[in-house]
């Protein structure tokens, strides 16, 4: 029986333009074994329907083609069924598909593919929501937040966003949070939580963070100076950021965030901005609930 492979494509991720040739995928799948079907998706989150219908036609292999956004959209569909995923890196971080040392040259991640080994890794859940790389709160998601408005998915365009959000921080956030029952945070510039060790380009705020573990790795960094935000942002150039001492970091399986009622804590979810609803939020980590294809010999970094 031949086997489906299926590739969802974002054309307007990482730089744009994103388009695959179905003549230089042939060689790579013979028509004796595959079949192949490209789908491109035309607006935010269709990607998630082309992935429902490729299930539904009988995909034994589905390949999200773009950056950790699409990831999330092709994976969301995938976690617990034996559908293997597949990572052409077509964004501008690709910070899943380097963790898991997934080429990006695109000739190269479909040799990959062909190659077909497969590891399980953890996906995190924030309420009903899945995630495959980090989550975030506060600064973290104020960035991303600049970064869709501008509309330039580029490193550059993350730079500027950061800077836009340095210069529009504001000290009168009024939100407090409560993690685990613990002590109220008030204004905590940021809280991160992260099932990968890399966010993209390279960059790390929780550098231990495995893929493999049944871990996620926290960071809540209290209210601080602008002079120490500075310092942070080049701490986590250097992957170091609990250099600075007000850092908290740890590994849990699972945490409750309550914040206070009626004020807005806006999120980021694998890259893209989220507004929070709940005044609750819960979450976890499903332990080796993804079957991803990655290069042949590899093992986890950490
Ligand atoms: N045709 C489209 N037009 C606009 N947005 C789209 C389209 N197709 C997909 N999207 C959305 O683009 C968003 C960003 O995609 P993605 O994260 O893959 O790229 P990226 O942000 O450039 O890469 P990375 O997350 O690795 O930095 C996703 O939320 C996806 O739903």
């Amino acid at each position: 029986m031949l086997k489906h492979i299926h590739f969802i494509i974002n054309p307007k991720a990482g730089v744009g333009n994103n388009r695959l040739d179905l003549e230089a995928l042939t060689p790579y799948f013979r028509k004796e074994e595959y079949t192949i079907t490209l789908k491109y998706s035309n607006y935010k989150k269709q990607a998630l329907e082309l992935t429902q219908d490729s299930i539904r036609e009988g995909a034994i292999i589905i390949v999200a083609c773009g950056g950790d956004g699409t990831i999330n959209d092709v994976a969301s569909c995938l976690v617990g069924t034996s559908i293997r995923l597949g990572i052409i890196p077509f964004g501008s971080g690709n910070g899943l598909a380097s963790n898991l040392k997934i080429p990006l040259t695109t000739d190269k991640a479909i040799a990959v593919i062909k190659q077909h080994e497969v590891v399980n890794i953890d996906v995190g859940l924030i309420n009903e929501q899945y995630f495959f790389s980090n989550i975030g709160f506060g600064f973290d998601a104020d960035i991303i937040k600049n970064y869709e408005a501008s509309e330039m998915r580029t490193i550059k365009g993350y730079i500027r966003a950061s800077i836009k959000s340095f210069r529009e921080y504001k000290k009168e956030r009024n939100i407090g949070v409560k993690i685990n029952d613990s002590d109220c945070i008030k204004n905590p510039f940021m809280i991160f939580i992260s099932n990968s060790n890399e966010m993209g380009s390279n960059i790390s705020l929780t550098p231990k963070a495995s893929l493999h573990d049944g871990m996620l790795d926290v960071l809540i960094v209290p209210e601080i100076s602008k002079p120490k935000m500075l310092l942070f942002g080049m701490l986590m150039l250097i992957r170091k950021p609990h250099w600075l001492k007000d850092i908290k970091s740890y590994q849990t399986k699972n945490l409750k965030i309550n914040k206070e009622a009626g004020n807005t804590f806006d999120s980021q979810i694998d890259g893209e901005f989220h507004k929070v609803k709940n005044d609750q939020i819960y979450i976890s980590v499903l332990e080796k609930s993804l079957g991803v294809i990655v290069p042949r010999g590899y093992s986890d970094p950490i």
